[in-house]
This record gives structure tokens, C-alpha cells and sequence, in this order.
């Protein structure tokens, strides 16, 4: 096990590389283009304060929610360094509304990349940890102009999904669907180093992370589950403890590595938005395919994220994601199977 810590991320990748006969190397120049883009906005996060990172453009996204600086700037970064790759026929940003094709005079690839460029962006003035999550497809048709439908597919059908989480250090996490690694950038350095190798997410914990705030918003079953969360046990394993940093990744990288529960149910604050606030494509989709590939679970509440199939790019989907028993125990109570008193 302790063999390949310390060794760069295309190290890793080249090691895959040789144990997947039909690979290209296409897949390693894209992902060291993420790297860099990565390394970009690290440094930008880093100086937030400093420079003229934060604070909001003034624009607002196909979302109704004000933009900020720093997720333009990741937004621009990656299309910019990810265009240049060569690697890519298509890109889908949580900023933008529309796909975004490959301008002519740059070359095309066979992936797709959809992103999230800066989640978290309520964290991003007051110096709690942020990240960028990804999501790579293949295309289906043999070339042309991407469509639509070739990006609304179910997640089951991502070929590598990942996040870099921007906190007290800064770290990729990233699987192909086979083993989650997890590499850390040595700020001396500039290389992220192998330093979490397959991660496996513990079958239970015993944390659970959801923005009480909404409670008088969600609907009975969310609400009974929650109060059964926090209501002491004969055994002593409940209650729970409580952990919301209000960063999607950091929430999940967190019980990726402790085990528990990250939600963020539908509620009824908003008619327009009946699904809660968290994207499909964006955030539930590769966040699961990460979270699975470690050995846990992610549903909507009765369904598992990775079968859903998005209608539109900007779905939102409500999301329990987490330890196996965790995410089980959720489903049985959104389905209300849990009998009256469980609690
Ligand atoms: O403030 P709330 O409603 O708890 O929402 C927090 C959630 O919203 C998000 O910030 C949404 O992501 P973006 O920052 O990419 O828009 C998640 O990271 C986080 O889990
Ligand atoms: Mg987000
Ligand atoms: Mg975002």
C-alpha cells in the first residue's frame, strides 16, 4: 500500500495508462491541464484579500444567483487552459447556460468536460475552504457538432469524476471509477503528490451534515430522519454529530474520509426551485461517482443519482450522499419505511 504514495498525479495516470491497452494519452493531457487550471485558482484563493478575487461581478447566472469573481475566474480559467488541451469536443459549466464548443482552429477531442469551476462561493470571502468539482464523459457520436443529448446521460456513464478541494491544504481527489486517490499539492514543489491512496469511505459514521436552517422548509420524512438523527439511542450511537461547512465538497471530502451523512433535501422555500439547490451534472453526478468508487452511496432519496438521467443541463436533484448505512437508513425513512417511533 505504501509503495506509491508521494508519486504525481501523472505518474498515476501513466501507471493507468499502461494497465488500459486501447488508452491514447489523451486522457492524461487533459488531466494535466485540469492540474494546471487548478493550480491557477489555488493561487488566486490563496491571495483572496490580497488581490481583487473577491466580492461579486455584478452578473447573475442561469441560476438567478449573484456571480462572483472568483467562480468568473475559475469559470474562464478552465475553458481557457481545458480548450487549449486539444483534448475536448464539448464543455458544460455550472456558469453557463449553454454547452460551449471548441472554437474553430483549436483541435478536438473525444471527451466532454462538465464542471463546476468554484463550489462553495458563499465560503469564498471568509476563508473557509472551496473547491472545483468534475465531471468526464466520452462523446457517443463520432464527430460533428456536440449535442445535448450527448451530454445528458446518466452519471453511471462518467469516465472520471473528482474535485479539488481548496482548504488548509490543497487537494485533487479523482477516480475512473475504479479506486479513489487522493493527492495533495506541495506548496514547494507546485506538484500534487500521491497521499491518500484508495480511499474507502467507512461503512457507517456517525456525522451528519445538512443546513438545519431549512428544517420548517422540508417535508415530514426529512424532518423525522433528522430528529431521529439527534435523538440519544439505548446503544449510545445517536446522537449524531453535526458538521456543515457550506462547501458541497469539503462536506463530502470530509465524510468521504470519517463517514456520515452529507444532505441537502428538497425543500419549499423557493416553488421554482421543488429539487433543493444542488446540480445534477455539476455536483450530484461526479461527487457520487467518486463517492461510490470509494465504497458508499448517493441518492436523491428514493433513487441512486447514477441511474437518474438529466432532462435538462441545469437539473437540480436533492442529494444524501455518504456512508453505505448511512445513505440506506436515509432512503428508508424518504420512503417512509421506517416504522412511527424508529426514533
Ligand atoms: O447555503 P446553503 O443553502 O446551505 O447551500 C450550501 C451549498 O451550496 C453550494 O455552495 C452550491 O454550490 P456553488 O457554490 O457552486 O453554487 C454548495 O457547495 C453547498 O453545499
Ligand atoms: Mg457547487
Ligand atoms: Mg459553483
Amino acid at each position: 500500500m505504501k509503495r506509491s504514495l508521494g508519486i504525481t498525479v501523472t505518474e498515476h495516470l501513466l501507471r493507468q495508462q499502461k494497465e488500459t491497452p486501447a488508452a491514447t494519452g489523451a486522457f492524461t493531457l487533459l488531466f494535466n491541464e485540469l492540474n494546471v487550471a487548478a493550480k491557477l485558482i489555488n493561487r488566486e484563493i490563496n491571495q483572496a484579500g490580497l488581490n481583487d478575487i473577491c466580492g461579486y461581478t455584478g452578473e447573475e447566472n442561469v441560476y438567478g444567483e449573484k456571480v462572483q469573481k472568483l467562480d468568473d475566474y475559475s469559470h474562464h480559467t478552465l475553458v481557457r487552459r481545458l480548450i487549449q488541451a486539444g483534448q475536448l469536443c464539448a464543455i458544460a459549466s455550472e456558469e453557463d447556460a449553454d454547452l460551449i464548443e471548441i472554437p474553430t482552429g483549436y483541435a478536438m477531442g473525444s471527451y466532454i468536460l462538465l464542471m463546476d469551476p468554484l463550489d462553495g462561493s458563499s465560503n469564498i470571502d471568509v476563508n473557509v475552504s472551496v473547491g472545483t468539482i468534475f465531471s468526464i464523459r466520452r462523446r457517443i457520436k463520432a464527430g460533428g457538432p456536440v449535442t445535448l443529448d450527448e451530454v445528458l446521460r446518466k452519471g453511471s456513464e462518467q469516465v472520471a469524476a473528482g474535485y479539488f478541494i481548496y482548504g488548509s491544504s490543497t487537494m485533487l481527489v479523482y477516480t475512473t471509477g475504479d479506486g479513489v486517490h487522493g493527492f495533495t499539492l506541495h506548496p514547494s514543489i507546485g506538484e500534487f503528490l500521491l497521499s491518500h491512496e484508495n480511499i474507502q469511505i467507512p461503512e457507517v459514521g456517525r456525522i451528519y451534515s445538512v443546513n438545519e436552517g431549512y428544517y420548517c422548509y422540508w417535508d415530514e420524512p426529512v424532518r423525522r430522519y433528522v430528529d431521529y438523527l439527534k435523538t440519544p439511542d439505548a446503544s449510545g450511537n445517536r446522537p449524531y454529530t453535526s458538521r456543515y461547512i457550506g462547501s458541497l465538497v469539503s462536506d463530502v471530502h470530509r465524510n468521504l474520509l470519517k463517514g456520515g451523512i452529507f444532505m441537502y433535501p428538497a425543500d419549499r422555500r423557493d416553488p421554482k426551485k421543488p429539487y433543493g439547490k444542488l446540480r445534477l451534472l455539476f455536483e450530484a453526478a461526479p461527487m457520487a461517482f467518486v463517492v461510490e468508487a470509494a465504497g458508499g452511496a448517493a441518492s436523491d432519496g428514493t433513487r441512486r443519482i447514477l441511474d437518474i438521467e438529466p432532462e435538462t443541463l441545469h437539473d437540480r436533484i436533492p442529494l444524501y450522499i455518504g456512508s453505505k448505512e448511512n445513505v440506506a437508513e436515509a432512503e428508508k425513512f424518504m420512503r417512509r419505511e421506517m416504522p412511527m417511533g424508529a426514533e
